[in-house]
C-alpha cells in the first residue's frame, strides 16, 4: 500500500496551506564537469567583455547560483529571464524592481522558442561595455561575451536565437531537454556581424548547497536538477500543492478529474487512468498472491510534470510568494 504522508489532510475545500519539506533532502548536484567548468569559466574571464546569466523566469528571485557573482562579478552583467512563455509575468514591474533592489539593473525577458525580445540583447551588451571601458581601458573591435547559468535554463538556446536573429544562421550549440547538454566551457561562436560579437556556451552550474528545500523543488520543477535525484512523485505532490494554489485548476480538465483536488494519489490515479498506464502487481492475500491491476503512479507523475514543462498546465509564478507585499 502506497502512502502519500504530505497529502493527508488535504482532500476536501481548503487548498495545503504550506508543503512539508521535513524529510526531503536538498539534491546535491555538483558533479565533476561542472567544478570543472567553474574553473574554465574563471580562466576564460580574461577574453570575456560581459556576462550574460540566463535564469528561469519562472523562479527570477530564487535559484541562481552565488558563485557566478562571486567568481565572475567584475565583468558587465546581464541577467536574461529566459522561457517567459511558460511563467505568469503578471508581476513582471514588481519583479524588475525588486531585483533592481538587489543591485540587478539589467535584465531581460526572453522566449529563445519564439525569438521574443532577443533583439533587445546585443545593443544592451555593447552600452553595457562601452560603459565599461569609458573606466578600463580603450574600446574594442569585437566583443566576447560569456553566457552562464544553472542547467537547462536555454543558454545554448539563446545562443541558437541570437544567431537567427542577427546572423540568419542555423544552430551552433547543442540544445536539450535534459539538464547537463553542454558539459565544457566552447570555443567562440561567433552571434553578430555589426558589432563583431562571439559567444562562449558554458556548463550549467548549479550552488554546491542550494539555499533550501524548497529552492530546491522549485530547481527541480524547472528541469535544471534531474528528475530521479528529487523524486518525480514528491516534485508532483509539489507541482500539485503549487497548482492549487495559485488557482491553476486546469490540470482537472486536461486529465479529466471530476475537480481540482488536493491528493496527489488521486491526482495521479486519474492520470494513470487518462494515459491507460496501469500495471499488474501482486497482492498476498489470506488466499495467496493475486494480481491487482495498479495504476502507474511513476508514470503518471512523469507525464504530470512534462506537461507542465510544456506550458499545458498554465503559466506560473513559482516565486509569488517571495516578492515582497505591495
Ligand atoms: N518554453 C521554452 N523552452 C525553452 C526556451 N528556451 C529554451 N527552451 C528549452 O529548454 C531546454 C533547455 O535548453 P538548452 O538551451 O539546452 O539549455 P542550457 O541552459 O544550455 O542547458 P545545459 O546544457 O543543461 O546547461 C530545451 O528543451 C529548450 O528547447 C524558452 O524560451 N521557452
Amino acid at each position: 500500500m502506497r502512502l502519500w504522508p504530505q497529502a493527508w489532510g488535504a482532500v476536501g475545500a481548503a487548498w495545503r496551506e504550506c508543503f512539508p519539506l521535513q524529510g526531503h533532502e536538498v539534491a546535491r548536484w555538483f558533479p565533476g564537469h561542472m567544478a570543472k567548468g567553474l574553473k574554465k569559466m574563471q580562466s576564460s574571464l580574461k577574453q570575456v567583455d560581459c556576462v550574460i546569466e540566463v535564469h528561469d523566469a519562472r523562479i527570477p528571485l530564487s535559484g541562481r547560483n552565488p558563485l557566478f557573482q562571486e567568481l565572475l562579478g567584475l565583468k558587465p552583467h546581464l541577467l536574461v529571464l529566459n522561457k517567459m512563455d511558460l511563467a505568469d509575468l503578471k508581476e513582471q514591474q514588481r519583479i524588475a524592481q525588486h531585483l533592481e533592489g538587489k543591485g540587478l539593473k539589467n535584465v531581460i525577458f526572453t522566449n529563445c522558442i519564439k525569438d521574443e525580445n532577443i533583439k533587445l540583447i546585443i545593443p544592451k551588451v555593447t552600452e553595457l561595455i562601452k560603459c565599461s571601458y569609458r573606466y578600463h581601458r580603450a574600446e574594442n573591435l569585437e566583443y566576447c561575451i560569456m553566457v552562464v547559468g544553472v542547467p537547462n535554463v536555454g543558454k545554448s538556446s539563446l545562443i541558437n536565437s541570437l544567431r537567427r536573429q542577427h546572423l540568419r544562421s542555423g544552430k551552433a550549440a547543442r540544445v536539450g531537454g535534459e539538464p547537463g547538454i553542454t558539459r565544457a566551457v566552447t570555443s567562440r561562436i561567433q552571434v553578430c556581424e555589426r558589432p563583431l560579437m562571439f559567444l562562449l556556451d558554458t556548463p550549467g552550474v548549479l550552488a554546491p548547497r542550494i539555499e533550501s528545500v524548497e529552492t530546491g523543488l522549485k530547481l527541480a520543477l524547472c528541469g535544471t536538477v534531474l528528475d530521479h535525484l528529487v523524486g518525480e512523485e514528491t516534485m508532483a505532490d509539489y507541482l500539485l500543492y503549487t497548482l492549487n494554489r495559485h488557482g491553476l485548476f486546469g490540470y482537472a480538465q486536461h486529465y479529466g478529474l471530476a475537480s481540482a483536488c488536493d491528493h496527489i494519489e488521486q491526482v495521479l490515479k486519474s492520470v494513470a487512468v487518462k494515459l491507460g498506464k496501469t500495471r499488474k502487481v501482486k497482492v498476498l492475500t489470506g488466499t495467496g498472491n493475486v494480481n491487482v491491476i495498479q495504476p502507474d503512479y511513476a508514470m503518471a507523475a512523469r507525464d504530470f510534470l512534462r506537461t507542465f514543462r510544456k506550458g499545458l498546465l498554465g503559466q506560473v509564478m513559482l516565486d509569488r510568494d517571495l516578492l515582497p507585499a505591495c
